[in-house]
């Protein structure tokens, strides 16, 4: 029997934790958590998750740090606002939304983050760690960490499953890949020149929906040739299939 995870109702606990966390930081630390969620541009998605962030912020007790910068700013001055942003003991994590817009070197700006407030886990630095066995980063990206504590969560042991991770981008797909890694899963990774996705998908006990193109994997009655609507399954509508 197929079971649904319930991101909402996980997305709720761990809501309530972090809630409870940051109370007893306050009372008992007198520390306010501080985390600068840095916007450029005006691209509607962007704000979207921008917003969706600052709320979530607000909602557990954590401050946020409102920076909002214009398209046209150049890159030696988004580089000056993060080197203020470390040196701010009052902001304790810095979130750079991306994409950037393309005149601003994206590496160069989440290199010159701090490790310590890299919150979002894309400074080379803690990627490479992820990467490595026996290293730790100090801050996995979001959405892979949330993947993972789905399956946790749901009761899903890792270790020793076969999993599948459709996509293979900085902030999710790779990201992901090297958590059920670490969590000792034998990972495989399907991309836009795997030929035959299905077949290594259909092996999986685990696979992670994690590509930008609807239908890149199709069911078992489909091949490329004789694709049709009906029988494709839409991996991206659904982020994790258990
Ligand atoms: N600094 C960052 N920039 C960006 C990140 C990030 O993690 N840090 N990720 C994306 C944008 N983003 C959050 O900012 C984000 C986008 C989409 C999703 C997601 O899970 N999408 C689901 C649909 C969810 C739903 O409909 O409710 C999906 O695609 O299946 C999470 C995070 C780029 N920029």
């Amino acid at each position: 029997m197929a079971q649904i995870i319930d991101g909402k109702a996980i997305a709720a606990d761990i809501r309530r934790e972090v809630a409870a966390d940051v109370a007893t930081l306050s009372s008992a630390h007198s520390v306010v958590p501080g985390l600068a969620v840095v916007i450029v541009g005006s691209r509607k998605d962007s704000q979207t998750y921008v917003n969706m962030k600052r709320k979530a912020c607000a909602e557990v007790g954590i401050r946020s740090v409102d920076v909002d910068l214009p398209e046209d700013i150049s890159e030696l001055a988004l580089v000056a606002e993060v080197h203020r942003l470390n040196a701010d003991p009052a902001v304790h994590g810095i979130l750079v939304q991306l994409p950037l817009p393309k005149h601003i070197n994206e590496e160069k700006i989440l290199s010159e983050i701090s490790i310590e407030k890299d919150v979002d886990g894309f400074h080379p630095l803690n990627i490479g760690k992820l990467a490595m066995k026996g290293r730790e980063p100090l801050f996995v990206p979001c959405t892979p960490k949330g993947c993972m504590e789905l399956l946790s969560r749901s009761g899903v042991t890792v270790k020793g499953k076969r999993a599948v991770v459709v996509g293979r981008s900085n902030i999710v797909g790779l990201p992901v890949s090297l958590l059920l890694l670490k969590a000792d899963a034998t990972v495989s990774i399907v991309h836009s020149r795997t030929p035959d996705p299905e077949s290594i998908v259909r092996e999986a006990d685990i696979v992670i929906a994690a590509a930008g193109q609807a239908m890149m994997v199709r069911s078992s009655t489909a091949t490329n040739s004789q694709f049709s609507q009906h029988d494709a399954v839409p991996w991206n509508s659904s982020p994790i299939v258990h």
